[in-house]
């Protein structure tokens, strides 16, 4: 079930997608978070620090566990999902470094940290998601095509992708060919799900999620089965709705 707040701009929805984390953080003894990459969470993931910063709103029983990482970068690499999350959220926060869980893109045997990855989240209950969305409908990096039955996998990542997230390598051939995400029924376990959304690159990407429908050529629409779904949208991904 979807919940769809629609906003003028950007700014106007990373303050409403932290009110809605927020309220998270301080309503669980173990706020228990699934984080995402990408531009869209940065506004978020700033004002998150912020009141960390001037209120002290704690996040030191925290437990975290990312969606996603590339594939063959070794962890130090600007580039690595691990490096973004850390410059973007984790050093301004205080969250322990041993409640924070991402997988491991360069480990030797990546099919056993997928396995591993999964294991990892059954001990907890993610109690929200939070998710972008890929201008073809994927979440995490599940690509159109990928079974709704899917756990945490290595994923081929498509062109479109690769030239999507190109912008930040220096060139194309530098962007990782492959990634290891959380399946979609993996996403689906969590209690909550907070899809955030601006842009009219998105619009498309909205209306099948939303409106289409349920295909796995649109891994988004999966979340029409989903009976806690926050949808925060700026007017120009909601123009097609
Ligand atoms: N794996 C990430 C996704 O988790 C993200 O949702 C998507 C959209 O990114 P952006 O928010 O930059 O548009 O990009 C990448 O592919």
């Amino acid at each position: 079930m979807f919940k769809i707040i629609v906003v003028e701009n950007y700014d106007e929805a990373s303050s409403e997608a932290f009110k809605v984390m927020k309220e998270e953080v301080v309503s669980h003894e173990k706020p228990v978070l699934g984080l995402a990459t990408g531009s869209t969470p940065i506004g978020l993931y700033k004002k998150m620090q912020a009141d960390h910063k001037s209120n002290g709103t704690s996040y030191k029983n925290v437990i975290t566990f990312n969606l996603d990482e590339y594939i063959g970068l070794p962890k130090s690499h600007e580039q690595t999902y691990y490096t973004f999350m850390h410059e973007n959220l984790f050093d301004g926060l205080n969250i322990p470094e041993e409640n924070i869980h991402i997988p491991v893109g360069d480990s030797d045997n990546v099919p056993a940290e997928c396995v591993k990855y999964e294991e990892a989240m059954k001990e907890y209950n993610i109690d929200i998601q939070l998710l972008g969305i890929g201008g073809n409908g994927h979440i995490g990096f599940n690509e159109p095509g990928t079974s709704f039955d899917t756990l945490t996998h290595i994923v081929d990542l498509q062109e479109k992708t690769r030239l999507d997230n190109a912008r930040f390598f220096d060139s194309i051939d530098e962007v990782p060919t492959q990634a290891i995400t959380m399946g979609i029924a993996t996403i689906m376990k969590s209690k909550k799900v907070l899809l955030v959304a601006t842009g009219e690159n998105k619009a498309d990407a909205i209306y099948g999620m939303i409106k289409g429908p349920i295909s796995e050529d649109c891994p988004a629409s999966a979340l029409q089965n989903h009976p806690n779904v926050i949808v925060i949208v700026d007017k120009a991904a909601a123009s097609k709705l």
